[in-house]
């Protein structure tokens, strides 16, 4: 039995995943595990197969081929294991609605009829999450006047609405300032003492400084491990290396490493 003990629990186990689009792979043979309790970054060139990628976690999309296994079981649906940060929310930023509230849906289950009421602990809670991401003061505000950075914070608050083992995350930086960004790498790496994290990203610099493992999915997974970023893999992803000057990538990333 000490053997079991010695293993180390998966979050995220995928085998040979693959997921169409009408006729067209948007991934193809993806094979990937995170760790209980671990942080991994991906990252990819635009229309790589990592928005694909998480959806297909979720169950957003269907599988041509492969397994996703999440703590051990086929999801089957939002029962808490798994918070989600969506690159696009699909919320009006014109609606009326205030930032407590759109946390407070957080807290909505299926099946729940347009009557439900919300429990005291669920308002608690939304305090609470709103405290937690830095943005209690903005509670009131409507979502309208939100700023990018203040507006990501509050989704990543919903997302924590369900009180998840894991948390997938959408590129949650990509219309936030430098504070701000800093601000969310910042939670990050303290939610991460508590759950797994899966971060999708175009910010090259976050890969050192926050993951600790490294996938580059590019259709098919390019790399996984270490978040080491050699200047062939990610010329390999990324292309020429005046796109690298684009992405910001400074020559401290550039670390050799060795490919198999
Ligand atoms: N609903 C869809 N219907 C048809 N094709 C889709 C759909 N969603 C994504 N695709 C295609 O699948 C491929 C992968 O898209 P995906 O959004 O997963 O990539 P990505 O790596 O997240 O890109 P980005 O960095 O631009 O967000 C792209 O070629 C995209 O055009």
């Amino acid at each position: 039995m000490s053997g079991l003990n010695s293993v180390t629990k998966k979050a995220v186990q995928i085998e040979n995943l693959s997921v169409y689009y009408g006729q067209t792979p948007a991934i193809a043979g993806v094979c990937l595990d995170v760790d209980d309790g671990g942080y991994l970054g991906i990252i990819g060139p635009n229309g790589g197969g990592k928005s694909t990628l998480l959806k297909a976690i979720l169950g957003l999309v269907p599988k041509a081929s492969g397994t996703i296994q999440i703590y051990g079981q086929a999801f089957r649906g939002n029962k808490g294991l798994v918070g989600y940060v969506p690159q696009f929310s699909g919320l009006n930023r014109s609606f009326p609605i205030t930032t407590r509230e759109v946390v407070l849906m957080g807290k909505l289950k299926p099946g729940l009829t347009p009557l439900h009421k919300f429990t005291g602990a669920d308002q608690e809670g939304t305090e609470e999450l709103l405290e937690r991401v830095g943005i209690y003061h903005l509670a009131s505000r409507q979502i309208a006047a939100l700023s990018g950075g203040e507006f990501q914070k509050m989704l990543i608050a919903r997302a924590l609405a369900v009180n998840p083992r894991c948390l997938l995350l959408d590129e949650p930086t990509a219309s936030v300032d430098a504070s701000s960004r800093d601000q969310i790498y910042d939670l990050l790496a303290e939610l991460n003492t508590q759950m797994t994290i899966i971060l999708v990203t175009h910010d090259l610099r976050a890969i050192s400084s926050q993951v600790r493992t490294l996938a580059c999915l590019n259709g098919h997974l390019v790399y996984h491990g270490e978040p080491e970023l050699s200047e062939r893999l990610v010329n390999s992803l990324y292309g020429s290396p005046v796109d690298l000057i684009a992405h910001g990538v400074p020559r401290r990333l550039m670390k050799e490493h060795k490919e198999g």
